[in-house]
């Protein structure tokens, strides 16, 4: 071989080189190499008493583990608490609908939760990340499996488990056989995001005549769920996620509403309940990955987020300062 010839096969060998690892890194869902991610042991996690409350109050301030998790009759029967904000930031305007629904539905942690003397919990997002992960027997182990909207469990346990203690909703996303996706004591926790949500649940759990307008995709008319399983979640959680988490102004003109994922505000509601918060199949593709699918159990794109009111990295931001701090760690890569 010439040295003009050696030379011209080593630029095709580099060239070669250069397509392959290109192609790989297109290939993976996103262009995040596998940060944050600790391997996953059989063992139980040590767990230790109060971290995440001293993660959260470096983050949402020393006093937002005072809030109750659930709304309380209490508050808005006998003595009237004043809310700044309306849904779903806060509850201004809807207490009248809100007093109707705490008279038929309670607000207590259970007892099994309760007694826990540390209570391990992961926050199971809905991101394509967990299928074949093979993560179930890991997530089953936690004391507290807090799951969102419609994720199903039938048919991915092997992936995402079948232990769900919360699963937090909000009309729109209520599944439509919650007795098949959930435990039989799953907590099923509200959350309003408009007056018209606190309506839909009175409706269902007093059999009152269904109003069909003013969603923005029909919810269940009919949903099998015994009342002692509702909990509805104190909107202060949501205004912290969007004001610490993401700096979103609180007070937004009516149009543009901006406000935090139903997954930040699992993670948010977990390091005011826990004391060792884990989270998987959070992360979603970057913008340009057009064809990749975000659910784990369903094909459907970023697209179908268009005008949800979510600024993805934003919250991919919010996450990493997370786990880079150490108050939540990741089952799944980020
Ligand atoms: C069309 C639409 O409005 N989609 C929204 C859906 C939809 O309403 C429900 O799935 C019910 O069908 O709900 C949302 O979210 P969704 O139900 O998709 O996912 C729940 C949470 O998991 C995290 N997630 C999801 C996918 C992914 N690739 N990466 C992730 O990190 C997010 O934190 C997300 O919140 C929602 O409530 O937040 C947000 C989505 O914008
Ligand atoms: C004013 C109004 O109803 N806006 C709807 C949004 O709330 C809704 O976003 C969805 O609203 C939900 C609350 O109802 C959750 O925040 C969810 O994460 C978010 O995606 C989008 C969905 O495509 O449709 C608009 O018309």
């Amino acid at each position: 071989m010439t040295s003009k010839s050696r030379w011209k096969f080593l630029a095709m060998l580099a060239l070669v080189l250069v397509a392959v690892m290109v192609w790989y890194s297109i290939s993976r869902e996103d262009r995040y190499v596998e940060l944050f991610y600790f391997p996953i042991t059989e063992k139980k996690e040590p767990c230790s008493q109060g971290e995440a409350e001293r993660q959260a109050s470096k983050i949402f301030g020393n006093h937002s583990r005072e809030k109750p998790i659930f709304l309380q009759l209490k508050d808005y029967f006998w003595v009237k608490t004043p809310s700044a904000y309306e849904l779903p930031f806060g509850t201004k305007g809807s207490e009248d609908l809100l007093l109707r629904v705490l008279a038929i539905t309670s607000y207590s942690v259970p007892e099994s939760i309760q007694s826990l003397e540390c209570r391990r919990c992961v926050v199971v997002g809905n991101g394509h990340r967990l299928r074949n992960s093979s993560l179930g027997s890991v997530i089953n182990k936690y004391d507290v499996v807090i799951r969102l909207n419609n994720a199903p469990v039938a048919g991915y346990e092997g992936d995402v488990g079948s232990k769900t203690t919360i699963r937090l909703f909000y009309p729109e996303s209520a599944h439509f056989d919650p007795k098949m996706e959930n435990n039989p004591d799953t907590l099923l926790v509200l959350v309003a995001f408009k007056a018209m949500d606190f309506h839909w649940i009175e409706t269902i759990l007093s059999d009152k005549k269904r109003v069909r307008k003013g969603f923005w995709k029909q919810p269940p008319l009919i949903w099998d769920v015994n009342p002692k399983q509702i909990r509805i979640l104190n909107p202060f959680f949501m205004e912290i996620a969007a004001d610490k988490l993401l700096g979103l102004p609180i007070q937004q003109p009516r149009k543009i509403k901006q406000k935090p994922t139903t997954g930040l505000l699992a993670i948010t509601l977990a390091l005011h309940l826990c004391d060792l918060v884990h989270i998987a199949g959070f992360g979603y593709p970057d913008a340009y990955n057009k064809k990749q699918t975000i659910h784990y159990y369903e094909q459907i794109t970023l697209k179908s987020m268009a005008g949800s009111g979510h600024n993805v990295s934003q919250e991919a931001v919010a996450i990493k300062r997370m786990l880079e701090m150490g108050a939540v760690r990741n089952l799944t890569y980020f």
